[in-house]
């Protein structure tokens, strides 16, 4: 038999049929919704269709949780009509759902994989291009448009034409203090924000094999930015280790029999895929971005490109970029002073970046304010449990509930216009934060550097003067 790929095995166990043009309809395992769904509730309604199969639909409330309160009317704005609807088509439709007071809510790609929805071998669905994140798991997992979701919820099923494939290697081991985040941002600078379009990215190599399934999670969620709408790794044993025991999860006998179905996944040997990248891991220094893309990234060693080293089409965006970020070309980065710092989100919102981002933290004082918001009220209790709040807190940094948050602001939580966040997020796009916003992307570990100097900093030597 021929030699397949991780990404051949799940597409090809997914079709229900081909058409001529190239265009397949895939069955969909698991469709998750926020609350962006209700144009698509909307359609269902105005068709007078129902769910398809409601126990394989899972809402969850996460874009507009408001963080520093559970009362909604407390909320102002489109806050409680959002997530009110939300819970309406939830009831409406007998759906599962993970509201605003469920003490397992949390953002969509953070709770999945927490409560063992996302599985090795699914199909994975949500209307929001990171739901590359659930591909860490060796999961088929991508975003998809609102039309589309209506679709999936009327007939658990979805249309795609069929990606090329890309395999990005990453080869050596990480140096400390570099993390998922920073790879991502890596291959995202050399390859472009349109780099990935049109592939389905794996993931591989020792780099990535040693990485736990926090940073893989980061590593495909950061897929789109680079333009791959699916980004995946095959499963092995800390796949396993992680999904053992959760809610959702296989048990007993369906544990054992899932357990031989996921051995056959990972891409055999010779498997050819349509691209291939190569990466040296141990070349990789903690990177930030500069500009408005998330391709605008440089090491902290670094200086801002100057203009005329930029090909022309890339230095007339980066003129813009600068202007809007208040940034000058040729300058070196560190050094450039923040406003405050924002940690979460479903990047980087989860217990090890916590973790990460309290060893800087702890014992400092953080010179300017800032935000930490847990990717799900589990990762908040048990960072609770491990005292990390209390760093936060003692650093001054506000510790609040979980959601997305200042990561696009929609519960609220804005970043002033002009003002200079380092964030731990995954979208720099002018206005991302709030109008006006200037976000600099980086690992939690460097926010907290940023956090305690008050400017863009190497976290190494704080780390390192630890030790
Ligand atoms: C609002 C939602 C549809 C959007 C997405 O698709 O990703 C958001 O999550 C984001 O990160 O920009
Ligand atoms: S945390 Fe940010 S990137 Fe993730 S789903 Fe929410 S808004 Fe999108």
């Amino acid at each position: 038999m021929t030699a397949r790929t991780l990404f051949e095995k799940l597409w090809s166990q997914h079709v229900i049929l081909e058409e001529a043009d190239g265009a397949s309809l895939l069955w969909v395992d698991r469709h998750l919704v926020h609350e962006g769904s209700h144009h698509a509730f909307a359609k269902l309604a105005g068709r007078g269709l129902p769910v398809a199969e409601p126990d394989l639909t899972f809402a969850v409330v996460d874009h507009y949780a408001p963080t520093r309160t559970r009362d909604l009317s407390q909320v102002h704005g489109d806050v409680p009509r959002m997530i009110e609807t939300l819970e309406r088509n939830a009831a409406t439709h007998g759906l599962r759902i993970f509201g605003l007071n469920d003490p397992r809510q949390g953002i969509v790609h953070v709770i999945g994989p927490e409560q063992g929805i996302t599985l090795p071998g699914l199909t994975i669905n949500c209307g929001d291009s990171h739901t590359s994140t659930h591909g860490a798991f060796g999961a088929l997992a991508f975003g998809i448009g609102a039309t589309e979701v209506a679709h999936v919820l009327a007939t658990q099923t979805i249309w795609q034409t069929r990606p090329k494939t890309m395999r990005i290697t990453v080869t050596g081991e990480l140096g400390p203090a570099v993390s998922a985040k920073d790879v991502a941002l890596n291959w995202i600078s050399k390859l472009g924000a349109d780099g990935a379009s049109g592939y389905a990215i794996e993931y591989a190599g020792p780099v990535v094999r040693a990485l736990s399934m926090e940073g893989r999670m980061t590593l495909c969620n950061l897929s789109i930015e680079g333009g791959g709408r699916l980004g995946m790794i095959a499963p092995d044993e800390a796949t396993f280790a992680y999904v053992k025991g959760r809610p959702f999860a296989p048990k007993g006998d369906d544990w054992d029999s899932a357990m031989e179905y996921w051995a056959t996944l990972p891409s055999d040997e010779g498997a050819v895929f349509d691209r291939e990248v190569t990466i040296d891991g141990s070349e990789i220094a903690p990177t930030v971005t500069w500009g408005t893309s998330p391709e605008e990234a440089l090491p902290i060693t670094g200086t801002i490109p100057a203009l005329q080293d930029l090909p022309a089409d890339k230095a007339a965006r980066a003129r813009d970029a600068l202007d809007y970020m208040g940034l000058q070309p040729g300058r070196p980065i560190a050094g450039t002073p923040v406003d405050q710092v924002f940690i979460g989100s479903c990047t980087n919102g989860r217990i090890e970046d916590l973790r990460l981002a309290a060893a800087v933290l702890k014992g400092r004082k953080a010179q300017v304010p800032g935000l930490v918001s847990p990717g799900s009220e589990i990762v908040k209790r048990q960072a609770e449990q491990e005292g990390l709040d209390r760093v936060f807190k003692e650093a001054g940094l506000e510790w609040v509930d979980a959601g997305c948050s200042m990561c696009v602001g929609m519960n609220g939580d804005l970043v002033a216009p002009g003002k200079r966040c380092a964030s731990s997020t995954n979208r720099n796009f002018r206005g991302r934060q709030g109008r006006g916003a200037r976000t600099h992307l980086m690992s939690p570990a460097m926010v907290a550097a940023a956090a305690v100097t008050g400017k863009l900093t190497d976290v190494r030597p704080l780390l390192e003067e630890r030790s």
